[in-house]
């Protein structure tokens, strides 16, 4: 198939809208503009600047000498490109909610440095004795952001140097920008009390403090020649109280309210607004961002009358070609309003890879359905001049084969006892999560594989090393469940999607997940298949090599799926479905071939969980059905486990426990134990093990804090069903200190097994 030309602008040079007079009518808005684009660079210059900067190979000038590169190649090409309405404020050293706090002076003091960088290396990576700031999933994306910490007694002041500084640094290169900021109402909303507020206390009760801070950043803006700003407000399109609304309208009337600031643009995005459209078409702002992919256009649409309206019709979710009947049809329907509209991304373009071009390995009649942000851009502004020919429309896919039902296991006390004869493990029985720290001469050799320097067999012979170091280190420190480290793995979701049919993987296509640490999300383009066993062959090796129980380490169909670039042409319960039937055939081979313990990771669970609270059953009910199709052919005898980290898992106990594993490691160390307070944990009725090592954090655990976790898993859960655990794999610490805390870990269980006799085990 000849490969469709991908949309160039017809003249490309820098489009400079000119400057607003002081005290100027509202700014024409641009016509094709974007919400964010990715920063992490299209080689991940950034993460490597910042690594060096930790590890003391470079100072701060080189790091900000990177970072002020970075945004000046983004101007540049989005420029060439035609984009009239592009951003400024969308960089971040280390994550853009935590940048939000830095703009209001609301960063915790024990956080505080003299740079910024340091403070938010500070925040995100902790210190000596200095835990880091909890960080969680940015709505239902793989983006983690620092949660602020809000009190009563937090100090708010305005400080707009970043927006500033990134402004004049575009202006100068002849770029006018639109500084984005995050909104003050998701701001508190994403935020948490800090440790001394009182019971009950909101973050939210501090908006007057926040919205003071606020309007002075506008003025400063305004101040610098700023004529439209964004304020990003995504949490506006979840399920939002009375008084949450009612504190938006009070925000909006506010910010508008003010005399002397920029025109103000609210972006909502990841869903439609609902009931705060009409609380935002009410404000005082002049424009308003609707995400047009994941909502459909409003009824409400007269209540708009008088905004712009920046219509969200190019995903900034996913990576395939915008379907130009559907984007065209949208935005006629809306300028058919009389409304003024300016085509844009969904919203930020920070959640797909930089560039189509610098993939040259992908199969070519894949390449003609794939937009990256850069081709998203070109997207927005062939849609703005209407010029939609080069877009091709998408192919129809065949209807998927349908799956056949399968059989439930028998009753977890049936399989529990059959489990404790084959297994023999001992009350508190400690194992790991699944990864060992991934050093750099495994991330080398597997360089040199791909690169055809190394020999297969040598690749081969250098990880069979590494698994019987691993095993030869978990023996000597006593633990009952053995791993064998995932040293093959590039990334939990990367690694099976290369093995399974239906997916493509990239070579350049990484996005941030977190701070440095990126991911290349697979792209699931077709049907799924399994063309053999993906795990067998280690995961026997390492049982091969030792006589405790390896536990099989495999990665759930949601997690999968919620990490990949997913298809849009079948719901998404019917593509988890398919990649649950392919796991669920590796889970009989690891049988087949005598693993005895099957760990399958679901942390995306939490996830992809929607927004609206009206969609959670359904999402739950077959999310659940397809871990148990995954699941449910192993026999009694052989014990499943499953996985959850950064899960907030108290939103989905009740799924967490319907998933019908027998034994369940959460994250528990960074949320403090909160998950052992929830009453379902009570009754639940499997095996868990509340992860009682924090391995975000590169601090090692006394035993004596380790044992106190323990003890207080024990208070809430019978004894024989709690296992002693980190709350995450260990690829991201460093040996050092995984061998002293596992240490440690092994010497708690120790401990509270002598001196507390557990009555016996209960199944
Ligand atoms: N997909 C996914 N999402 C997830 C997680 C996860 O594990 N996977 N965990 C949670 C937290 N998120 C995380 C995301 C990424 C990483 C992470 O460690 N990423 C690595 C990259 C992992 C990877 O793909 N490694 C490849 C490529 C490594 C690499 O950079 N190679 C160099 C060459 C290396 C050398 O020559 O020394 C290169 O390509 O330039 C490999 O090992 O093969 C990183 O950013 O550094 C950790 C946690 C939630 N979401
Ligand atoms: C993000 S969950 C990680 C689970 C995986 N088995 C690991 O240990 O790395
Ligand atoms: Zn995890």
């Amino acid at each position: 198939m000849p490969q469709p030309p991908v949309p160039q602008p017809a003249v490309p040079q820098p489009v400079t809208p000119p400057v607003p007079e002081p005290g100027a009518r509202t700014p024409e808005f641009p016509a094709a503009t974007i919400l964010g684009y990715p920063r992490i660079g299209p080689r991940r210059e950034l993460k490597r600047a910042m690594e060096a900067y930790w590890d003391g190979r470079a100072g701060l000038a080189e790091l900000r000498e990177t970072g002020r590169r970075l945004r000046a190649e983004t101007w540049t090409d989005l420029a060439r490109r035609g984009l009239a309405g592009q951003v400024s404020n969308t960089f971040s050293d280390y994550d853009h909610v935590f940048d939000a706090a830095l703009l209001l002076g609301a960063v915790p003091e024990r956080y505080r440095r003299d740079t910024p960088e340091d403070t938010a290396f500070a925040a995100g990576r902790g210190a000596a004795g200095l835990a880091p700031l909890r960080m969680t999933k940015w709505f239902d994306t793989n983006y983690h952001y620092l949660v602020p910490e809000i009190g009563p007694d937090t100090g708010f002041r305005a400080d707009p140097s970043k927006p500033l500084t990134e402004y004049a640094e575009a202006r100068a290169l002849g770029v006018e920008t639109r500084p984005v900021l995050l909104g003050p109402v998701t701001f508190l909303l994403l935020s948490e009390p800090t440790a001394d507020a009182p019971a009950g206390f909101a973050p939210l009760s501090r908006l007057d403090a926040v919205l003071e801070a606020y309007e002075q950043i506008l003025g400063a803006l305004a101040d610098a020649g700023v004529g439209w700003v964004q304020l990003d407000e995504p949490a506006l399109v979840a399920d939002r109280s009375a008084d949450e609304l009612a504190a938006t309208a009070t925000a909006y009337r506010r910010l508008g309210g003010l005399a002397h600031r920029p025109a103000l643009f609210v972006a909502s995005y990841f869903g439609a607004l609902g009931e705060a459209l009409p609380v935002l078409a009410a404000a005082p702002v002049e424009a308003i961002g609707l995400d047009l992919v994941r909502g459909e256009l409003p009824d409400e649409l007269d209540a708009l009358r008088g905004k712009v309206i920046v219509a969200g019709v190019v995903s900034g979710r996913d990576v395939w070609r915008t379907d130009p009947a559907r984007a065209t049809g949208q935005l006629e329907r809306l300028r058919g309003t009389g409304a003024t509209v300016a085509v844009s991304t969904s919203c930020s373009l920070l959640h797909v890879p930089y560039d189509l071009a610098a993939e040259t390995e992908l199969p070519a009649e894949l390449t003609g359905r794939l937009a990256f942000a850069a081709q998203k851009v070109d997207e927005v502004v062939a849609l703005a001049a209407g010029d939609t020919g080069a877009i091709p429309t998408p192919v129809p896919a065949a209807a998927p084969v349908e799956l056949p039902p399968v059989a439930q296991r028998s009753p977890y006390p049936v399989r529990a006892v059959a489990q404790a004869a084959r297994l023999a493990l001992p009350d508190l029985p400690t194992t790991t999560i699944g990864s060992f720290p991934q050093t750099g001469e495994l991330r080398a050799a597997r360089a040199a594989l791909t690169a055809g320097r190394l020999d297969p067999a040598e690749y081969d012979r250098i990880i069979a090393t590494e698994i019987d170091r691993v095993l030869a280190l978990q023996e000597e420190l006593g633990l009952d469940v053995l791993v064998h480290g995932e040293p093959e793995r590039n990334d939990m979701v990367q690694y099976f999607a290369e093995h399974l049919d239906g997916f493509a993987v990239t070579r350049h296509g990484w996005v941030q997940s977190y701070g440095s640490r990126c991911t290349r999300p697979p792209i699931l383009h077709g049907d799924v298949r399994r063309a053999g066993p993906i795990t067998v062959r280690w995961a026997s090796y390492a049982q091969s090599r030792t006589d405790r129980p390896v536990k099989g380490m495999l990665t759930g169909p949601v997690t999968i799926v919620a990490w990949s670039f997913v298809r849009r042409d079948l719901p998404l319960r019917t593509v988890v479905h398919q990649v649950a039937d392919a796991i669920r055939g590796e889970v009989a081979d690891l049988e087949a071939a005598g693993i005895g313990i099957v760990q399958v990771d679901e942390p995306a669970l939490r996830e992809l969980l929607p927004l609206r609270a009206a969609q959670r059953d359904d999402y739950l009910d077959w999310a659940v059905a397809a871990y148990r199709r995954a699941t449910s052919g192993a026999g009694d005898a052989t014990q499943i486990h499953t996985h959850l980290c950064y899960s907030d898992a108290e939103a989905v106990l009740a799924a967490i426990d319907a998933l019908d594993a027998d034994v369940t490691s959460v994250e528990s160390a960074r949320s403090h134990g909160r998950i052992l307070a929830e009453r379902a944990v009570h009754s639940f009725a499997r095996g868990l093990g509340p992860g009682v090592y924090d391995i975000h954090s590169r601090r090692v655990p006394p035993a004596d804090e380790i044992a106190a976790g323990l003890r207080a898993a024990l208070a809430a859960l019978p004894a024989g069903r709690v296992w002693a655990n980190p709350d995450c794999g260990l690829k991201t610490r460093g040996y050092p200190e995984v061998t002293a805390a596992l240490r440690n870990l092994v010497a708690a269980a120790r401990e509270v097994r002598s001196a507390d006799p557990v009555p016996a085990r209960q199944h």
